[in-house]
């Protein structure tokens, strides 16, 4: 009965994280296409990034962001050069991760026992037992991240659920949580003080409830202002009560402005380009009821004259 009530415990997966590298020292070795994508993953994340591999080995993507983006911190053109590297870096700070994408086994093996010698998490792409830890699929909007592992049994379908997962989310989220980020900033200097934790977040999540994503993504700063009106009280206004109700769609329903009205009575068909259709069937109707009541007056008149032969 109890062991019902608790998440049942998995193991053999890794611990998800979103490890907070801005500033921090992360070395990568080698300049193919892999390491060209750890150096995105790694500079996305502020990283200060050193980048060892001789120029000549340099994908047309790592000399693009090395020469054209400046976006490595510091640049060795040359081969990794030992455990002096992880042991005397340019600035006397040592690395806080270790990345190697080099086509050399035996280099990477001894790199990660460098690395692991002194307690430097490390990632040798490609093989799972040099790693301290995996990179996976990754989505990213803005400030909303997902990550799709697979605990290395098949990183292609990581790639392939990552997509279904990106065609699944909604166009805005990455608004919306902008939009909730500012609101929450705001609300802490309303309510800065700690015991007031629980209520903050309460309320935060009756706004999260209330507002959907697309009127979370369209909440302005006066919007925030009014929102937060309610906070002393302990409600959430709801989006229709901050903004109103939206008369300027009434108008357009009920009042069809003289250009409207102009193309659909007069304008042409642009498909068979003739008269427009709405003219073409008031003229028709028109005609229609013409001939038919000429039609039953005709005909009362041709009965009237039989039924008057004597
Ligand atoms: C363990 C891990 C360690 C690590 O590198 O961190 C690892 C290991 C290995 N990858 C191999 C192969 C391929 N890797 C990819 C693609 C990606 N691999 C990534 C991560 C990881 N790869 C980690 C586990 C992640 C997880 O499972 O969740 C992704 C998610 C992230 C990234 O690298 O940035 C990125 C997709 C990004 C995206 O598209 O979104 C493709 C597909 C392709 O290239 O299109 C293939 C070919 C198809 C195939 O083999 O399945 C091999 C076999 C080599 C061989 O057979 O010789 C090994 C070694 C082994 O399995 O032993
Ligand atoms: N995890 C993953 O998603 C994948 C991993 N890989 C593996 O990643 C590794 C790298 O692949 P690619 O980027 O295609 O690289 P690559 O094979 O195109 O190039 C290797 C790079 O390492 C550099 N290099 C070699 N020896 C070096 C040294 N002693 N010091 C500094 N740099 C050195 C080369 O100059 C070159 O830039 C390979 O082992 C590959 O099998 C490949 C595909 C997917």
């Amino acid at each position: 009965m109890a062991a019902k009530e608790y998440h049942e415990i998995v193991p053999g997966a890794g611990l998800i994280l979103s490890w907070q590298l801005k500033g921090k020292k992360v070395l990568l070795v080698g300049g193919g296409p892999v390491a060209a994508g750890r150096l995105v993953n790694v500079k996305d994340a502020d990283a200060h990034l050193t980048v060892i591999c001789p120029s000549s080995g340099l994908c047309g993507e790592m000399k693009h962001r090395i020469y054209t983006e400046n976006v490595v911190d510091v640049y060795h053109d040359r081969l990794f050069g030992g455990a002096s590297e992880l042991d005397a870096p340019e600035d006397g700070r040592r690395f806080d991760m270790v990345l190697t994408a080099i086509d050399d086994a035996e280099l990477s093996r001894s790199i990660c026992h460098m690395a692991r010698a002194r307690k430097i998490p490390v990632n040798v792409a490609d093989v799972p037992p040099e790693c301290d830890f995996y990179f996976g699929s990754l989505i990213r909007r803005g400030p909303l991240q997902v990550m799709v592992s697979t605990g290395g049994k098949g990183p292609k379908i990581a790639s392939q659920t990552r997509r279904v997962i990106e065609r699944a989310l909604p166009e805005n989220i990455d608004n919306a949580i902008e939009r909730v980020g500012k609101l929450r900033a705001k609300l802490r200097e309303v309510a800065p003080e700690q015991k007031q934790g629980p209520k903050r977040m309460r309320w935060m999540i009756d706004v999260c409830e209330k507002w959907s994503l697309d009127q979370l993504s369209d909440m302005t700063d006066d919007d925030m202002e009014e929102i937060l009106k309610g906070w002393k009280k302990g409600t959430v206004p709801t989006y229709r009560q901050v903004r109103g109700i939206k008369w300027k769609i009434i108008p357009f329903i009920a009042l069809p402005t003289a250009k409207q009205i102009n193309k659909s009575l007069f304008g042409t068909c642009p498909v068979v380009g003739a008269i427009s259709p709405w003219l073409s069937g008031v003229l028709g109707a028109t005609a229609g009821a013409a001939v038919a009541s000429a039609f039953f007056v005709l005909r009362s008149q041709t009965r009237h004259s039989l039924m008057s032969v004597p």
